[in-house]
């Protein structure tokens, strides 16, 4: 492995490169991968040369120097969670090493290379943020909820300020186009002030039940009901939003009294560690919240079984049905995959749809959950719609997240390998490619697969980058059949102009939300968002998360005789 220089150190970091490799093919996997992709006749792979400057040495140059301004738009602001070349893990309100000596290291899905490197932290160092965490509360819980609204704000307003170099961490570390990054961190600002905002109505309001309303009772009794802090709470968001993934968990958790502990997904690590500074800056007390790095696989099971934990809210893959068989009793918040189906009658409007398939499927190179995953289009205007979408697909730019492309390298080598499994397999079983399919390292060229049956891995799986298969189907029934044969059921939608036929469809659909004649998606952050089946547990959204990590606790008065106010 090469040498690493500091990702940013003042102007000394500007005269070091990111990574120093003395190694002049530093990638072996990418010879093995290219091997691979020539001896299939199915894949013509670009060369590099032809790759939107993906690789080229003035590129990175150019990069290296964009990140400098954005570094220097940060103000120092950041110097402190960074120390020599490893990012410090957050516990106690301080920014600390790991004991284990050890660090991750995050690798630029655009370049393969390492991008940074964030601490390793051990088992007592989850002990410790857990013990401070519970006695954080304990204060927390007894701050006026105005107060607690009012950090909520601040922080809100300190990410909002530093959105330029977070979204640089988002763009090195998961590839996510420059605008959409910045988009993320101001969206993310935003969910922070509305959550402080709607947990003061929320939180600030409970119930007085009358023993009379009950058959056999008089009106003897009167109960209090709050909503109360859960203690702990335990986030684990995924790699492709992991600053508004996170701060929808950690809003919610502390504008409701809790403390909360971050385990940020490793891609996209430094960018949590970036927005849980601002969270710092804004001064909440000591240990309420803290960030402990180091891979799911490794400290997962400890964080997720720790006895001081009393709530998880997790949005990823398949970990989080393993989480919840080992969690225990304690309230669990899960969004996990789903199969997005988009279902097309025959008096849609396909221009509508093919703008929603393009958007809904393939922006983030279709690294959403509630990205568009299978379209199922009625026989009769199937020719046309797919024509319609490739003409569009045709249009995408294709490149590194720094140009603002809108096909970006899928998050790593193994999720790009996955996905050219998928489209393999589709191949042997004869789909239709309606483009031909590309890929350099891990960027994959837009595809769409046309004629896809149900004998095919992509029909049920999902793909996670920007292919998409199109099922034709004879009736409505068909569709709906195939949406809920999945064992997904996390968003879905219908286009047609018969909104008496869309509302009948959607109530068939068995997912969480269905959107009519727009593409899936989870915003608004205040409406509800939420998976059936394997998709998940709980609902999001900000009033539903407020919700969720509370309990509620009544206080019931007893008076020794019946009393019933006069008018
Ligand atoms: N429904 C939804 O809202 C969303 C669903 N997804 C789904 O997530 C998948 C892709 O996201 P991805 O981030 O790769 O998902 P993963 O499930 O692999 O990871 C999600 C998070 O869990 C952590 N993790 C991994 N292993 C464990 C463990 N044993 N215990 C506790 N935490 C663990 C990861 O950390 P580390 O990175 O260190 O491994 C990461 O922070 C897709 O299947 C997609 O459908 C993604 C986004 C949103
Ligand atoms: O994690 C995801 O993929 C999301 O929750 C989807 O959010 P979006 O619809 O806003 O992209």
């Amino acid at each position: 492995m090469g040498a690493l220089a500091p990702p940013f150190i003042g102007d000394s970091w500007l005269a070091s490169p990111v990574y120093i490799n003395p190694n002049p093919n530093p990638n072996p996997n990418r010879n093995s991968l290219r091997a691979l992709s020539f001896a299939s006749p199915l894949f013509a792979r670009c060369s590099p040369a032809s790759a939107s400057n993906s690789n080229s040495a003035s590129w990175a140059s150019g990069e290296r120097w964009a990140w400098a301004r954005e570094r220097r738009r940060g103000g120092g602001a950041f110097d402190e969670i960074v120390d020599g070349e490893v990012f410090k893990y957050y516990a106690e309100g301080e920014w600390r090493k790991s004991n284990s000596g050890k660090s991750v290291s995050i690798i630029n899905p655009t370049t393969r290379k390492v991008q940074y490197k964030v601490q390793a932290c051990t088992q007592e160092e989850v002990n410790k943020v857990m013990e401070a965490a519970k006695a954080a509360q304990k204060a927390w819980a007894r701050t006026p909820l105005w107060k607690r609204a009012e950090l909520l704000h601040k922080a809100a307003a300190i990410l909002k300020e530093h959105r330029a170099p977070i979204a640089e961490c988002l763009v090195k570390e998961i590839a996510k186009p420059a605008k959409d990054a910045v988009s993320e961190v101001v969206r993310s600002g935003d969910l922070v002030s509305y959550t402080a905002e709607e947990g003061v109505r929320v939180l600030g309001e409970g119930k007085l039940l009358l023993s009379d309303s009950f058959p056999g009772n008089e009106r003897n009794k009167y109960c209090l009901a709050s909503k109360i802090p859960l203690g702990v709470v335990l986030a684990i968001p995924p790699f492709n939003y992991p600053v508004n993934l996170a701060v929808s968990k950690i809003a919610p958790a502390l504008i409701a009294g809790n403390a909360l502990v971050l385990k940020p997904p490793t891609q996209g690590a430094v960018a949590a560690l970036h927005m849980i500074h601002c969270f710092h800056l804004a001064g909440f007390p000591k240990g309420l919240i803290s960030c402990v790095t180091g891979k799911g696989s490794e400290i997962g099971d400890f964080l997720t079984m720790h006895p001081g934990v009393n709530c998880i809210s997790f949005t990823g893959g398949d970990t989080g049905i393993a989480i919840s068989k080992k969690a225990g009793m304690i309230p669990l918040q899960m969004e996990l995959g789903g199969k997005d189906a988009c279902i097309v009658l025959e008096d849609a409007d396909l221009d509508l749809v093919a703008a929603n398939i393009v958007k809904g499927g393939f922006s983030y190179s279709g690294q959403r959950c509630t990205a568009v995953k299978v379209v199922l289009v009625m026989e009769s205007v199937a020719d046309a719609l797919v024509e319609k979408v490739n003409a569009k697909l045709a249009k995408l730019k294709v490149g590194p997240p720094e140009e603002d492309s809108d096909i970006t390298p899928v998050v790593t080598e193994s999720s790009a390998n996955f996905i050219e499994g998928l489209v393999t397999d589709a191949k042997e079983k004869g789909a239709t490619f309606c483009q031909e399919y590309k890929r350099e390292g891990n960027l994959i060229w837009p595809l769409l697969l046309d004629h896809v049956r149900p004998d095919m891995r992509i029909a049920w799986e999902e793909p996670f980058g920007p292919v998409l298969p199109v099922i034709r189907i004879s009736s409505v029934e068909e569709g709906i059949h195939h949406c809920n044969a999945s064992n997904f059921g996390l968003q879905g939608c219908v286009f047609t102009r018969d909104i008496n036929k869309a509302i009948m469809i959607a109530d068939a659909m068995e997912t969480g939300t269905v959107q009519i004649n727009s593409a899936p998606a989870r915003g608004p952050d205040h409406f509800p968002f939420q998976g059936l089946k394997d998709s998940g547990i709980g609902s999001q959204g900000i009033t539903n998360s407020i919700n969720m990590m509370t309990k509620v606790k009544s206080t019931v008065i007893n008076l020794p005789a019946p009393s019933y106010t006069m008018g």
